[in-house]
């Protein structure tokens, strides 16, 4: 294994130290045992080649113990002879007794891991954290911040957020993959809050995008529930703001966006990112989508403070994200939370074969006859057919609204707010509201089209089966979507739902986005729906 990434920007004379190199080049090998052992998954170990790739930048970083600092101690005492000459037996003692402390932490963070599902990849990771109380003991997290967790009812952390939040609170960088639903959101604010200690005059300090106006909402609001008893100053970049403030007075210390308004704000308003100290790309799969990359890409360049901590969240991010990350990101910590891009297993997956597009309309009417149990979600391919479908259900006297891009903004709050207060029992949705906002109580997801992705399909079924609690989906296809249901079907299978072996069968679709051109919904002929 090449191992010269180790040494990059140290002049290394390998001829001179020789001896030391081949005594490191053993010491190594032990080292990497180790580290397998402690449930690093080395075929992802792609923060360590982002470490080696880049000159180490100069950065302020809170000292932890760790696997690979004490191989780098063992060769440093191995490389000096006098050094080990004039130790003392009390001096042996201590390090002999330092060293089986760190075993013990190595063997309980393993066990910790294991039990909750975390992998993690990259050197020196902090310890998962044990319980949210650790927040205060090992971290010094004043008091409020646990009032406020305990006011929410959040009693125990979730596997994402007992790694993620001591990765970031160490002052490292967090690349984190888990499930929708898993609480992805508190584990990326509270490192902030902590961190940023007090609301402050002096500039914005972090920034956090989301792909849609909705879910950037959500996350201030969460923020600001988190936060509450602070003082923080907590800003959504609204139309309004954007439209009328002065950014250079503006009093701001988390900035919570989408990337065209924080990307206009930058080009148009001069906004100063220069003191971010954190920046969370939020369904950062979906971020770097040929629609938002040009914006995310001043958004990073405009955070330009030397010490800023980027992390990346999203419950799926395909490889090709990671290999874009890298070109940002140094030093990170990988954090997965069980099988990467996988569907939560609290949702019991169904595929329904409704033949043709009248078939679907059928199929729907003839399951809500038979049993509706709301809040039910229905996901159509484009905002044409949302508002199809939501004249043909609107005639079924049930509860329905509808919500898609071309509808205002308060329009689209109102769908939101209506459907979380129970006041409407069916929402149907473009993929605007796919990623990442919580309804709480969703029974039921209905893909009336079919997903044009696997990665479509875990995030809208996701909008059910959250924070513990069980969930449905079911899938409708026709003969048109029958090429794509093997990539679909292997997501069920994975997260343990049944899937027939005739559609296991199907040969895989090299074409991941499908996205075919349907037959209207309407059962009416046209003339007769004006
Ligand atoms: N420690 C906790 N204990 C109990 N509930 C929690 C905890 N942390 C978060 N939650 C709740 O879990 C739900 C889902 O959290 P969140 O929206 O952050 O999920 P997510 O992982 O970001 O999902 P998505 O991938 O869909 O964006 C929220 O209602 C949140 O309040």
């Amino acid at each position: 294994m090449d191992t010269s990434f180790l040494f990059s920007g140290i002049n290394f004379n390998r001829k001179k130290f020789a001896e030391d190199f081949a005594r490191f080049e053993g010491k190594k090998e032990t080292h990497d045992k180790a580290y397998k052992s402690n449930s690093v998954e080395n075929r992802n170990s792609g923060a360590e080649e982002l470490e080696g790739s880049k000159p180490a930048k100069k950065r302020k970083r809170t000292a932890v113990v760790s696997e690979q600092v004490e191989g780098f101690n063992v060769f440093k005492s191995s490389n000096s002879a006098s050094a080990s000459a004039t130790t003392t037996e009390q001096e042996d003692n201590g390090h002999l007794k330092s060293k089986k402390e760190m075993n013990r932490r190595i063997e309980r963070d393993a066990l910790l891991r294991k039990k909750h599902n975390i992998h993690i990849s990259g050197s020196n990771v902090p310890s998962p954290l044990q319980n949210f109380a650790e927040l205060s003991s090992r971290y010094e997290s004043e008091s409020y911040l646990l009032c406020n967790l305990a006011e929410l009812g959040f009693k125990e952390p979730t596997p994402i957020q007992r790694q993620a939040i001591p990765v970031l609170l160490s002052g490292r960088e967090c690349f984190a993959c888990a499930p929708t639903g898993s609480g992805k959101t508190l584990a990326f604010l509270s490192p902030i809050l902590m961190k940023l200690k007090r609301a402050s005059k002096d500039g914005i300090r972090a920034v956090i995008v989301c792909p849609t106006r909705e879910l950037a909402s959500q996350t201030t609001r969460e923020c600001k529930k988190l936060g509450k008893g602070r003082g923080f100053n907590i800003k959504l970049m609204t139309k309004e703001l954007l439209k009328s403030a002065d950014f250079s007075k503006m009093p701001c210390d988390i900035l919570v966006s989408t990337p065209l308004r924080i990307g206009f704000a930058i080009r148009k308003k001069k906004l100063d990112l220069t003191r971010v100290e954190f920046l969370v790309l939020d369904e950062a799969d979906k971020l770097f989508e040929l629609g938002f990359v040009k914006q995310i890409d001043s958004v990073v360049k405009a955070c330009s403070n030397p010490s800023i901590l980027r992390s990346l969240f999203s419950a799926t991010l395909p490889d090709t994200v990671e290999e874009l990350a890298r070109t940002i990101m140094h030093d990170a910590v990988r954090v997965i939370i069980g099988r990467k891009n996988s569907a939560s297993e609290l949702i019991n997956q169904k595929l329904v074969f409704a033949g043709s597009e009248e078939g679907k309309l059928l199929a729907l009417r003839q399951s809500f006859a038979e049993s509706l149990n709301p809040p039910v979600l229905i996901f159509v391919q484009s905002k044409e057919r949302a508002k199809e479908l939501y004249k043909e259900l609107v005639f079924d006297n049930i509860k329905v609204d509808v919500i898609h891009a071309d509808l205002q903004q308060t329009q689209r709050e109102n769908a939101v707010d209506n459907f979380r207060a129970g006041k409407t029992w069916v929402l149907i949705a473009t993929d605007v509201i796919a990623r990442g906002m919580d309804f709480k109580g969703v029974n039921c997801v209905i893909n009336y089209d079919f997903p044009e992705s696997a990665a479509q399909y875990i995030h809208r079924i996701g909008r059910s089966g959250r924070a513990g609690r069980k969930g449905e989906a079911i899938t409708l296809y026709t003969e048109e979507d029958a090429p794509f249901l093997r990539n679909i079907a292997n997501v069920i299978a994975a997260s343990g739902c049944e899937v027939p072996s005739w559609i296991m069968a199907l040969p895989k679709m090299k074409r991941k986005k499908h996205r075919p051109a349907r037959d209207s919904i309407s059962a009416h002929p046209k003339d007769d729906q004006e």
